[in-house]
């Protein structure tokens, strides 16, 4: 009886407060007792439950993040990762390139050599490769489900062949942003101040850099094109994209954070 009390007023609670089912520990409690509901319980749980996995099954859209090196995607994902730090998790991906001073191995990437990266892909367990700059990149398919079993939005900062890799994909069926730089030759400037490239290097991102801009801005290939002139206006931009779409998945039913930390 304590247990039916409990079950059916979290569940008036959450339906009250927000006007949707939204609460997930609560309502998967519901069919392991069923036994001990009274009937017309029975079928409330009965109905949580059913919604409560569908809900889980159709967590949040991943979001794909693209742009040229030095476009300032990490600038813009950090300040979103900052402002909503329940809502997106990391895609972290591999890479067979060298850290840079200051990033760590599981948190920046998964460092590894050509050899374990060669063999992980004939190991099936990449969604997407690419080589870049003349070092190889890839997407395993447990970096987006570590992220997506916590329920957040698994956030991917891939380059364009990987994008063509996963547009079409069903099953992530994920939002595909654009950052665009000014101009080539402001690209070339912020990848020189950020001191992280050689000259070889940088020459390599500069010259993919143009096809990425090409396709990147052509109409239909991306669902939103955030223009990276001016880093604060770029950040509303894309804040205001993320949030629109958010706001619209929470309304079909899809349970996801947007609790924000304010600046100030
Ligand atoms: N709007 C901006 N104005 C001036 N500098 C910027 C702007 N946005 C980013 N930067 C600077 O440009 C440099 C490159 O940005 P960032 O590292 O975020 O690019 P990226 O797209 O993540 O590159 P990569 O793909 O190589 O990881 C950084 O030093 C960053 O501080
Ligand atoms: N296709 C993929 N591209 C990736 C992945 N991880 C990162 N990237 C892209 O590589 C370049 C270079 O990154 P950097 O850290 O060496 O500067 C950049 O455009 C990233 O978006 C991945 O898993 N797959």
């Amino acid at each position: 009886m304590l247990l039916n009390n409990v079950l059916c007023r979290t569940a008036a609670l959450r339906l009250s407060s927000k006007g949707k089912l939204i609460c997930q520990t609560d309502f998967t409690a519901a069919p392991r007792k069923q036994h001990l509901l009274p009937h017309n319980h029975r079928y409330l749980a009965k109905a949580f439950s059913s919604l409560n996995s569908s809900m889980v099954k159709q967590g949040p859209r991943p979001l794909v993040i693209c742009g040229p090196s030095g476009s300032g995607k990490s600038t813009l994902l950090k300040k979103l990762f900052k402002e909503f730090p329940d809502t997106f998790g990391f895609s972290v991906s591999h890479t067979t390139r060298k850290p840079r001073p200051g990033e760590e191995n599981g948190i920046h990437y998964h460092f590894v050599s050509v050899e374990e990266m060669q063999a992980a892909i004939e190991n099936g367990e990449f969604i997407e490769t690419a080589v870049f700059s003349g070092n190889m990149y890839g997407t395993s398919k447990k970096a987006v489900e570590n992220v997506q079993h916590q329920g957040k939005v698994c956030v991917l900062d891939i380059e364009i062949e990987g994008v063509k890799q996963i547009r079409n994909s069903e099953r992530l069926n994920p939002l595909l942003v654009f950052v665009n730089p000014p101009s080539i030759e402001e690209l070339e400037r912020r990848l020189r101040g950020r001191k992280t490239e050689t000259e070889e290097s940088l020459q390599k991102r500069l010259n993919t850099a143009r096809i990425e801009i090409e396709y990147g801005t052509t109409a239909g290939n991306f669902d939103v094109v955030v223009q990276n002139n001016n880093l604060k206006q770029a950040y509303e931009d894309l804040r205001n994209f993320i949030v629109r779409e958010l706001e619209s998945q929470q309304g079909q039913g899809i349970n996801v954070s947007l609790n924000r930390v304010c600046d100030e």
